[in-house]
């Protein structure tokens, strides 16, 4: 895989081709100064201005009012205040209202797809800046596309091209994710169609297996081929409910793109799935609940109570916590009264 595929595969270098068959979206230039507040681990505040709900912390170091919660027995600690974006905001908060007041937001690849069990409602959903920022900081996959996009290109030793980062906010739609398919083209033919949510099992692609495949394969020839900047590359669609079929993402045709039900080695090795077959491209799912497994972004949660604790959804827990520490301070000072504590 190239740095040029990667490129290619920006979410404003393919949506222009392909609007008419895809969520409607809506592009705006990430400003520098977001860019530096989405990398900078030490400000997790988050901007509430556009609704003026978040708590802010002030600076209360000369001020008299001790019973303010010291934060940090670091003095050098400086002031954490949350950075104001006025006008990003409000072309943020225009571009969410002319979408509905509801969107899914993503940069020039991904989405924080690994972050949404921060969210309250576990959802990518967002509605204001505030929520897009609170996904963004927490997941590794916008952390990615900001500081490594061409990480796994073969070419590392040419210069990486320039990067115009920018946010892109979808229209909300409820997906279901059976109807979800990553498609892998290679030399401008499909050669392989993989269950997006392959953890799953979904009956329904299994007694229409012939019919998604057939759909999949007419949207391609009529709508895809020959029609993108490269010959190889994934395109991820949905089928809805009506059986027509939509273009979702375009992701390159490398490893950095989740192969699925494939290995990366049988799509690009000379094998059975990688030769274009006269009867059309590979389509593998899931066969039976026995194949069923735990959700690949699973990894990158944390425990639900360290969740409940910090979101303060189960005050309950959090008095739990603090009386167990209590206990085994105290059980700790009485072992060390009697002197048989553990070396
Ligand atoms: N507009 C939308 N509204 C609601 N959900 C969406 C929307 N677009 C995508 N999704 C859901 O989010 C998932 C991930 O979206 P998308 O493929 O754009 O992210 P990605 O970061 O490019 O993922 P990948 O790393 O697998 O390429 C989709 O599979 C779909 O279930
Ligand atoms: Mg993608």
């Amino acid at each position: 895989m190239k740095k040029e595929q990667v490129v290619n595969c920006q979410f404003s270098a393919w949506y222009p081709i392909f609007k008419k068959h895809t969520i409607k979206s809506l592009i705006l230039p990430l400003p520098q100064n977001v860019i530096d507040y989405l990398l900078d681990d030490g400000t997790l505040v988050v901007s509430g201005s556009d609704q003026n709900t978040q708590p802010r912390r002030t600076d209360n170091s000369d001020s008299e009012d001790q019973e303010d919660v010291q934060w940090s027995d670091d003095e050098t600690t400086t002031t954490v205040t949350a950075p104001e974006f006025p006008e990003f905001t409000s072309k943020v908060l225009e571009a969410i209202n002319s979408l509905g007041g509801r969107v899914f937001p993503k940069l020039n690849w991904s989405a924080p797809r690994d972050a949404n069990w921060i969210a309250l409602n576990s959802s990518l959903q967002c509605c204001s800046l505030a929520d897009i920022f609170l996904l963004f900081k927490s997941s590794d996959f916008i952390t990615h596309d900001l500081t490594q996009p061409f990480l796994q290109c073969s070419d590392q030793d040419s210069p990486d091209p320039v990067i115009k980062y920018e946010l892109v906010l979808r229209k909300w739609s409820e997906l279901i994710p059976g109807g979800e398919f990553r498609c892998f083209v290679k030399e401008n033919k499909l050669i392989a169609i993989s269950q997006r949510d392959y953890t799953q099992y979904y009956p329904h692609i299994l007694t229409q297996e012939e019919q998604v495949s057939q759909a999949i394969q007419v949207f391609f020839s009529q709508n895809v081929q020959y029609n993108f900047l490269d010959e190889d590359f994934v395109f991820d669609v949905y089928r809805d409910s009506q059986g027509k079929v939509w273009l979702i993402d375009l992701n390159p045709f490398g490893e950095v793109t989740d192969s699925l039900l494939f290995t990366w080695d049988e799509l690009t090795s000379g094998g059975e799935v990688a030769q274009h077959q006269q009867e059309g491209p590979t389509f593998r799912f899931t066969t039976s609940e026995v194949t069923v497994q735990p959700s690949p972004c699973l990894s990158y949660r944390i425990p639900r109570d360290f969740v409940d604790l910090s979101a303060g959804e189960d005050a309950y827990k959090l008095i739990d916590f603090l009386k167990l520490r209590k206990t085994q301070q105290e059980d700790s000072e009485e072992e060390e009264e009697e002197g048989n504590a553990p070396p």
